[in-house]
């Protein structure tokens, strides 16, 4: 195992048993699960929940979920167990049990690109519209074939949408979201106030758009680790989700924070 450097400023002040001056960011999909082929397939490993939890509680607190995917979505698929979280890359966030959305449900001209996808995905089978209420993705991971056509759907959708949209490419799927939002923003917005305020930030995450989390936590003096293969500013790796989750239960009990 390779240590991650000490945070190399002190940690603020905190409890016994908080003395790990680190916060964690963690993305869901490809890090803290595996892939699967539809959105609803994932599972979610037996126990995983009690390590985050565990976990938490090590850090003083300051973990939270950075994902695309909706805050309720994550609550359902950790159900019981809540914990801080960033959806849609960002456009949502729950803090301390407060959800906020920083853009309204059911805005006209994303509806617009939901159905111009429905209608692409009726056409074309294995092509998939993931409606997440203020964003939408496209997905083509049971019809590769098709990442082309769906990319230029993707164009067609953002042209009508002007610039307030944008593009977040991932993993098979392409999604057109707010253009503010992005995982570091959500990371520099958990890192203006306690428990995570002071701390440093590791990211992990496994994507095209966990790269915006990495950058901002290196930014801020902090670490980032990426799951799995591919290009990355992260200077940490682990192979997979499976070697990632028994990382976080040697992290929840209590064992240095490397990889
Ligand atoms: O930021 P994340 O938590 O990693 O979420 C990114 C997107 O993940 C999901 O899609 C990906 O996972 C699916 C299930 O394994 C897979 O079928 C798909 O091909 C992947 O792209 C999710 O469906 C999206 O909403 C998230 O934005």
């Amino acid at each position: 195992m390779t240590a991650l450097p000490e945070p190399a400023r002190p940690a603020p002040p905190q409890g016994a048993g908080h003395a790990d001056g680190y916060a964690l960011f963690l993305d869901f999909d490809g890090t803290l699960v595996d892939l699967a082929p539809r959105p609803q397939d994932v599972r979610v490993a037996p126990g995983l929940g009690e390590t985050l939890e565990r976990l938490r509680d090590r850090v003083g607190g300051a973990l939270a979920l950075v994902s695309g995917r909706p805050v309720a979505v994550l609550d359902g698929f950790l159900d019981p167990h809540r914990f801080d979280a960033a959806g849609l890359h960002g456009v949502e966030t729950r803090r301390a049990g407060r959800f906020t959305a920083s853009a309204g449900a059911d805005d006209p001209v994303l509806r617009a690109a939901v159905a111009q996808f429905a209608d692409f995905a009726r056409r074309h089978p294995g092509i998939l519209v993931e409606d997440k209420g203020r964003s939408v993705a496209l997905h083509w991971r049971l019809a590769p074939e098709l990442e082309d056509e769906a990319i230029a759907q993707g164009a067609v959708a953002l042209e009508r949408m002007g610039p307030d949209w944008r593009i977040q490419a991932g993993k098979s799927v392409l999604e057109i979201l707010p253009a503010f939002a992005s995982k570091a923003g959500a990371v520099q917005g958990f890192l203006q106030a306690p428990p995570y305020a002071g701390r440093l930030p590791i990211f992990v995450g496994d994507d095209v758009t966990d790269e915006h989390g990495f950058e901002a936590a290196l930014a801020l003096g902090g670490l980032a680790i990426r799951i799995g293969e591919g290009p990355t500013v992260a200077p940490w790796r682990l192979p997979s989700p499976s070697a990632f989750r028994e990382r976080l239960k040697a992290w929840a009990e209590g064992e240095p924070f490397g990889v």
